[in-house]
């Protein structure tokens, strides 16, 4: 029997493997001296302990454990960190590649800027993949009229884009990236008379189809002024988007084009949406009966696909017949294109894409991210085997059409023919109504679950639960790059609704500790574990940002002496965990500045998001706050990012963020100075070098290592 060659392969590294056993048992051993050296202390005779207040000293051992606790769990990440190579060229004919639907939400025209989502969509349509088995479905939560007038505009000049990016190969298909830098990727035809002649129309088409996007806008803002309220009550919308003529489809494969539809499901102010993760449940069924692709891409809005050949990589994984039964979903990193050099605010979270996510993915499979993963579409609708049409009604809602198309691969054929295409669109507005999901298991057990506002984390969370699995496919050029945060509020409404997110599964009965534990691998367990404790970083940093500090002005020793061979199990615990952060940084060709930036972002984040993000979960949980999903900003005030290019941390932010950093740093300042000053003249540096060395880092906001643990512990 011929073996055909493989699709992909998988590469474990050794070596890492060999660092990450070899630290983390080092660490433990020391971090276990730590605790004995804690405990020791409460045993002792009352006058040793008379120098040191026992409360003080039992909220340092607390915060100290919590922190070790954290990093235990953490460790799963580097027990078999794992990366992939796909071969799409071994890939079955196109006429055999399975359908793809896309799937793109949008909420806010103001924050969400017409002309980017509208790049995103044709970047989208422009993947390497037969345009008759790629549908497109944007979700625009606003209702919005710029947003569906933009995608008529997106269509009329995707006909010209789509084969002009075809024609040439070309490999930047986001047309504003493609004319806004000289990519280098596409200069193959750079002399061709015929290919700059051809540039240059199509460039022109590009500037027309900007300017009537805008001007749409203008004249819109004109007439509603109050965007927020529509945006919050609309009726259903769902309409393809064609040609209003009737002239006949193209039939030579370049202008074929994909199939484009707008949606926006019904919204009252009396129900509940449950934001994007409603959004796409809506797309899940409304193109259920439309194209019912078996998989789906789901974009952010600000992400577009900057590799072609992202979905034929994804291919290679779940056209593995080795792999696909349990397999759910390819998840591609998150990457930007907004980042500075110096990446001052963290914004491209090198540490889950770069470290935690090969790590898991040698595991059960990576956590799903929000934006950038093929999904099966069947991984979503949890148990088929059910006939009894009742109860399937029960769960997935009254649609007999919706229903009908769970069983079969639907084909999407005439759109044209105005009575089907008119009981079509019926069915799609009941099923995108704002009343279809009650009493159905929609969001409870079917489709994008509902529980936490960090819908990406949880639903695949549950996937896992269930035995599925999934693959992280980081190829060399990034499939997608999206807009990162890039000054300090955005990055905290950003941070406070996550971890708010991620702490709001930590206290229900789903926390991983729990609900995971008797369902995935304990390593699995543990990684999901670690991401729903992360938000708790902000008690050990609190007290550590402020107790050690206060003891180094009253003269109270609370780490041990120089001279005593404790100070070594501290010292040990400090540089080990620095050098693993370094080792991280320079094996993954990051830079020492990085590693200064990932530490302070770390501890601003965690006396910031981490802490208003739990405050938020633990009011979510008693019933004093509602769930809330606030869109991160994606218009760039010019300002700001000249700030942000020169690589300055822009303070023009919330007092709510200022004000817990601005006091530590001063209370660490003082502390520093006033230590100092106390050693010298008291001679004491050999019981404060400790306390001195904590306020000294943390008032240059500096050496806490990163999410590799406290440098304490
Ligand atoms: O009611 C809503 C709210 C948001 N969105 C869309 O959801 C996407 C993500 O929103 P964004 O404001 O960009 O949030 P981020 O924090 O940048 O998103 C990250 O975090 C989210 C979970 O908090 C994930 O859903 C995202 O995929 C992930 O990129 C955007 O396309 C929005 O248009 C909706 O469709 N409806
Ligand atoms: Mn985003």
């Amino acid at each position: 029997m011929e073996i055909s060659p493989p699709l992909h392969l998988c590469h474990v590294s050794k070596t890492s493997i060999f660092i990450n056993r070899l630290h983390g048992l080092l660490h433990s051993i020391a971090i276990a001296f730590l605790i004995y050296y804690r405990a020791f202390f409460l045993f002792q005779e009352p006058q040793t302990k008379a120098t040191v207040p026992m409360l003080l000293w039992l909220l340092v051992f607390v915060a100290e454990l919590l922190l070790s606790f954290i990093w235990l769990i953490g460790q799963a990440y580097g027990w078999h960190p794992v990366s992939r190579t796909v071969f799409p060229e071994r890939l079955p004919e196109d006429d055999k590649l399975p359908a793809i639907d896309v799937f793109i939400c949008t909420v806010d025209p103001d924050k969400e800027p017409t002309l980017e989502v509208m790049n995103t969509v044709l970047s989208a349509m422009a993947l390497d993949y037969p345009a008759e088995k790629l549908n497109l479905y944007l979700s625009d939560d606003g209702g919005a009229a710029v947003t569906l007038h933009g995608m008529k505009e997106a269509w009329r000049f995707a006909k010209s884009w789509l084969p002009f990016c075809k024609k040439y190969g070309i490999k930047t298909r986001c047309p504003k990236a493609y004319f806004s830098a000289t990519s280098k990727d596409d200069d193959s035809f750079g002399s061709s008379n015929e290919f700059m002649a051809d540039r240059q129309i199509i460039q022109e088409k590009y500037e027309d189809f900007k300017e009537r996007v805008m001007r749409f806008r203008e004249d819109f803002v004109l007439e509603e002024t109050k965007s927020d309220i529509t945006g919050r009550d609309h009726p259903a919308l769902v309409e393809v988007i064609q040609d209003n003529s009737n002239e006949e489809a193209p039939k030579d494969e370049a202008n074929k084009m994909p199939l484009l539809v707008y949606v926006s499901r019904e919204k009252r102010p009396s129900h509940p949406h449950h934001f994007k993760a409603g959004a796409l449940n809506v797309l899940l069924r409304v193109s259920g009966i439309i194209t019912n692709s078996p998989y789906i891409l789901v974009l952010d809005c600000d992400m577009y696909c900057n590799d072609p050949t992202s979905a034929r990589q994804a291919m290679c994984f779940h056209l593995d017949p080795a792999i696909s039964p349990s397999l759910a979903f390819i998840q591609f990193p998150q990457k930007f294109h907004n980042i500075n050099k110096n990446d001052i605010y963290d914004g491209q979270l090198r540490k889950i894409f770069v470290i935690r996510w090969p790590g898991i993915d040698g595991l059960q499979g990576p956590v799903l991210s929000g934006t950038g993963f093929y999904m099966k579409r069947e991984a979503l609708y949890g148990n088929l085997s059910e006939k009894d049409v009742m109860r399937l009604k029960q769960s997935f809602g009254h649609s007999n059409e919706f229903i009908m198309s769970i069983h079969k691969i639907y084909q999407y054929s005439s759109i044209k023919n105005t009575e089907s295409s008119s009981k079509l669109q019926q069915e799609a507005q009941f099923l995108s109504s704002c009343t279809y999901e009650k009493n159905t298991l929609w969001g409870e057990q079917m489709g994008f679950l509902y529980h936490s506002v960090v819908e990406d984390y949880f639903t695949g969370f549950i996937l896992h639960c269930k035995g599925k699995t999934s693959v992280f496919c980081n190829p060399s050029k990034p499939a997608f790059l999206g807009s990162s945060t890039t000054n300090l509020n955005d990055l905290l409404v950003q941070g406070t609704r996550w971890n708010s997110g991620l702490f709001e599964v930590t206290l229900s009965k789903f926390c991983p500790f729990i609900y995971g534990l008797s369902r995935m691998p304990l390593l699995q367990t543990m990684c999901y574990g670690y991401l729903a404790l992360q938000p708790l970083y902000f008690l050990p940093l609190w007290c550590l940002a402020t107790l050690p500090q206060l003891c180094l002005l009253n003269g109270i020793p609370i780490y041990p002496q120089v001279s005593s061979s404790w100070f070594m199990v501290f010292s040990f615990i400090f540089l080990a965990s620095l050098l693993k952060h370094l080792e991280e940084i320079l094996s993954t060709g990051a830079s020492i500045q990085t590693l200064l930036n990932e530490q302070r972002v770390w501890m601003m984040k965690s006396v910031t998001a981490y802490t208003f993000g739990s405050l938020d979960a633990i009011m979510k949980c008693f019933g004093m706050r509602e769930a809330s999903f606030l869109p991160t900003n994606k218009v760039a005030d010019d300002e700001q990012v000249a700030l942000y290019q020169m690589g300055k941390l822009n303070f023009q932010a919330s007092t709510m963020i200022l004000t817990p950093i601005i006091t530590l740093i001063i209370l660490n300042m003082v502390s520093f100075i006033g230590g100092v000053a106390r050693m010298f003249i008291a001679g004491s540096w050999n019981e404060t070098f400790g306390q001195i060395t904590v306020s000294y880092f943390q008032s240059l906001s500096g050496a806490f290592s990163g999410d590799a643990g406290h440098p304490l512990v």
